[in-house]
């Protein structure tokens, strides 16, 4: 559990077609959440490259430990800029291929000394067509992962990741949280048609079933042709308050994440030691 308190920051910034302005952009709101003297800052989906199932091949990069600037520019940089600040950095995410040419949606977690920590391969695609809203088939060109991530975090416990519509499956979230995790951490772009009717209910939802924090990191609202992101980045709390906010355009909020607020959550309304796992006893088997 989380070892008393972890100041945190969340970078809404948005993507565009120049993958070198999108890092450096990146790297200039990170070493400014970093002066503010937070511990992890947490980063949007896909911030290296256009939200498109087209781009994704173009933007993708290999993924490893030691990542080569000159064919993993993002995840390099990504390395660096955690050792730089000083800070833990949930790397939003990236389209990554694999050595068959697979492509996924991923999110690497870095130390302060820029280590890789953990990825996360987005595990449920974001296939929806909502007649006169949006459509989106991540699967044309996006494999899914396979495994539930929990990182962690050397002095401060674990955290779950999950990338944006990760978040509609509550059991992720449920089962990372059972497993220990104090927060539940998803980089994101929402968009204009889901973002008004279900993004803070998801956000405070996942916080509220599973008495941890959620910190929701969007992408930030761009004129079109961009992607139309919503934004909205927000933080909320093991009761499922909301304790930060973003607005629709480009900025950075920060939060303090309190091992207490979990703890008084979780006496003053015991859910998880009054789970009914003898009348669910195929769901206790996954958790
Ligand atoms: O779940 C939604 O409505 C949005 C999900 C999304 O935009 C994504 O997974 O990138």
């Amino acid at each position: 559990m989380l070892q008393k308190t972890l100041e945190i920051a969340c970078v809404q910034i948005a993507s565009g077609p120049n993958k070198a302005d999108n890092i450096s952009r990146a790297r200039e709101k990170v070493m400014q959440a970093a002066a503010r003297g937070v511990s992890l800052v947490v980063l949007p989906e896909c911030f290296n490259a256009p939200y498109s199932t087209t781009k994704f091949r173009e933007y993708a990069e290999p993924l490893s430990s030691s990542p080569d600037p000159a064919e993993a520019p993002t995840f390099a940089a990504l390395s660096q800029m955690a050792q730089e600040a000083g800070v833990l950095l949930v790397g939003g995410s990236v389209p990554e291929c694999d050595k068959l040419s697979k492509i996924y949606n991923t999110c690497a977690v870095y130390s302060p000394r820029g280590e890789l920590l953990a990825f996360h391969r987005k595990m449920h695609l974001f296939d929806i067509d909502i007649p006169g809203g949006m459509c989106f088939r991540e699967s044309d060109t996006l494999s899914p992962g396979n495994q539930i991530t929990i990182v962690d975090l050397d002095g401060y416990g674990k955290i779950g990741i999950g990338i944006c519509y990760d978040i509609r499956f509550a059991e992720l979230s449920t089962i990372a949280a059972r497993k220990g995790a104090f927060a539940l951490i998803f980089p994101s772009a929402f968009n204009t048609t889901t973002g008004p009717l279900h993004w803070e209910l998801l956000g405070r939802s996942r916080a509220l079933d599973n008495q941890v924090y959620s910190v929701l990191c969007s992408q930030s609202r761009a004129p079109p042709p961009s992607y139309p992101a919503w934004g909205y980045s927000m933080v909320s709390d093991p009761m499922g308050r909301i304790v930060a906010a973003a607005e629709e355009g480009e900025g950075i909020i920060y939060a303090t994440l309190d091992s207490s607020a979990i703890q008084e959550a979780r006496q003053a309304i015991p859910i998880s030691i009054q789970k009914r796992y003898d009348v669910y006893p195929d769901i206790a088997k996954l958790i």
